[in-house]
C-alpha cells in the first residue's frame, strides 16, 4: 500500500482534493452570500412581490423585519410563514413586524429605531413598499405628483438615510431596492410613477459610488409587470383609487419567481438588475442608443391609448 501512494496514488489524491475543494469553492461563489441567520428587513411585506420576498428569504433562514402599515395583514404573513414547511432547507426564525407610513418622516425615523432594537443590528435593507399612478399630467392635480414621490422616493430614501450609519459603523450590510423597468424609461400617463422610479435609479446609483469604499453594495432591480395588487392600489390624477387589475399586471410574472431573482441578486450582491422581457429589455437600450425613435413609439403609444379612452 505504501509503495503504490508513494508511486503515484499521493498525486492523484492530492489533485482529487484540489479539484473538489475547487469545485466547492466556485459552487459557494455562485451561490453568492448565505442567507441563514442574515437579518432582512422588508418594506411592503404585507402583500405582492414584498410577501414573496419575506417568503423565499424566510425559507433562506433569514431573521426577518417586516414593514408595512397594517399590522393586522402583517401578522398574517407571519402566520403564514411560520406555518409553512414546504422547500425549507434551513432552520427558520418567527419574522418581526413594524408598522409605519412611510409618507410620515416622523414614524420613519421612529421606525428606524424600532428596526434596528428587533436584533440590534441589520445585514440587509430591502425598499419594496411602492404605489402606482394611472393619469394624463393635463388633468393631474400637483398634489399627487408630490404623494407619488413621497411614497416611492422621499420614503425609502428617508429609511436608507436613517438605517445606513449603524451599517456604516459595523462595515457591513446591503441596500437593496425594488425600481421598475420605469426608472430607466418613462412611458405615457405614467408621470408620477416613472419620476418617482428615475429619482429612485439616480439616487441608489449615488449611493452605490458613494459608499463602496465601506464594502455596503447596493443593488437596484428593475422588474416588468409582476401579477401583483400595483395597478388596483395605483392613484389617478385627482387623488382617487384606480381600483382596476390591468392586462399587462394580470399577465405579468409570478411574483414568486421575482422573489427568487430578488434573493439570487442580494446573494450575488449584483448592482443593478433588471427582470424583464425582450421588448422592455430592447426598449431601455433604445432610449439610449436611439432616443428620436423611442421618442415617437411613446408619442404614438399616448395617442393610441387616448383615442381608446375616448371610444
Ligand atoms: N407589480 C408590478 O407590475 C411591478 C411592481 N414593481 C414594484 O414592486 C414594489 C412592490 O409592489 P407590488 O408588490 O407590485 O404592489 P402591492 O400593491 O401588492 O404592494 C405594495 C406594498 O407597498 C406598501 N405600501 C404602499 N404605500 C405605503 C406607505 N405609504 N407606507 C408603507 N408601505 C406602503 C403596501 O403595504 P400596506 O398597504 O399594507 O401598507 C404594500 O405591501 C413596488 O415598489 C413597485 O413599484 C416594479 C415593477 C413592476
Ligand atoms: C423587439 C422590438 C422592441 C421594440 C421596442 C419598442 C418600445 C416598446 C415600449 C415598451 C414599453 C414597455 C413598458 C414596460 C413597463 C413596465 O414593465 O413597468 C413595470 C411597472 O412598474 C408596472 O407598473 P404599472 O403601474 O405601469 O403597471
Amino acid at each position: 500500500m505504501e509503495r503504490i501512494m508513494g508511486g503515484g496514488m499521493l498525486p492523484l489524491v492530492l489533485t482529487s482534493v484540489g479539484v473538489l475543494l475547487l469545485y466547492r469553492i466556485l459552487v459557494r461563489l455562485r451561490r453568492g452570500a448565505p442567507m441563514h441567520g442574515a437579518v432582512v428587513v422588508i418594506t411592503g411585506a404585507s402583500s405582492g412581490l414584498g410577501k414573496e420576498c419575506a417568503r423565499v428569504f424566510h425559507a433562506a433562514g433569514a431573521r426577518l423585519v417586516l414593514c408595512g402599515r397594517d399590522a393586522a395583514r402583517l401578522q398574517e404573513v407571519v402566520q403564514e410563514l411560520s406555518g409553512s414547511s414546504t422547500d425549507i432547507q434551513h432552520q427558520t426564525f418567527t419574522p418581526s413586524t413594524v408598522v409605519f407610513n412611510l409618507v410620515r418622516a416622523d414614524s420613519v425615523e421612529k421606525a428606524a429605531q424600532e428596526i434596528l432594537k428587533c436584533y440590534g443590528h441589520i445585514d440587509v435593507l430591502i425598499n419594496n413598499a411602492g404605489i402606482s399612478y394611472r393619469g394624463n399630467i393635463l388633468d393631474t392635480h400637483i398634489s399627487v405628483q408630490r404623494d407619488v414621490m413621497e411614497t416611492n422616493y422621499f420614503g425609502p430614501i428617508a429609511l436608507t438615510q436613517a438605517l445606513l450609519p449603524s451599517m456604516v459603523q459595523r462595515h457591513s450590510g446591503h441596500i437593496v431596492v425594488i425600481s421598475s423597468v420605469q426608472g430607466k424609461i418613462a412611458i405615457p400617463y405614467r408621470s408620477a410613477y416613472a419620476a418617482s422610479k428615475h429619482a429612485t435609479q439616480a439616487y441608489f446609483d449615488c449611493l452605490r459610488a458613494e459608499i463602496s469604499h465601506l464594502g455596503i453594495p447596493v443593488t437596484v432591480i428593475s422588474p416588468g409587470y409582476i401579477r401583483t395588487n400595483l395597478s388596483v392600489n395605483a392613484v389617478t390624477g385627482d387623488g382617487s383609487k384606480y381600483g382596476v387589475l390591468d392586462k399587462t399586471t394580470a399577465s405579468g410574472w409570478d411574483p414568486r419567481d421575482v422573489a427568487d431573482a430578488v434573493l439570487k441578486a442580494v446573494r450575488q450582491k449584483s448592482k443593478d438588475v433588471v427582470l424583464a422581457g425582450t421588448v422592455p429589455t430592447v426598449a431601455i437600450y433604445l432610449r439610449t442608443l436611439w432616443p428620436t425613435l423611442f421618442f415617437k413609439l411613446m408619442s404614438s403609444r399616448a395617442r393610441k391609448e387616448q383615442k381608446h379612452k375616448d371610444e
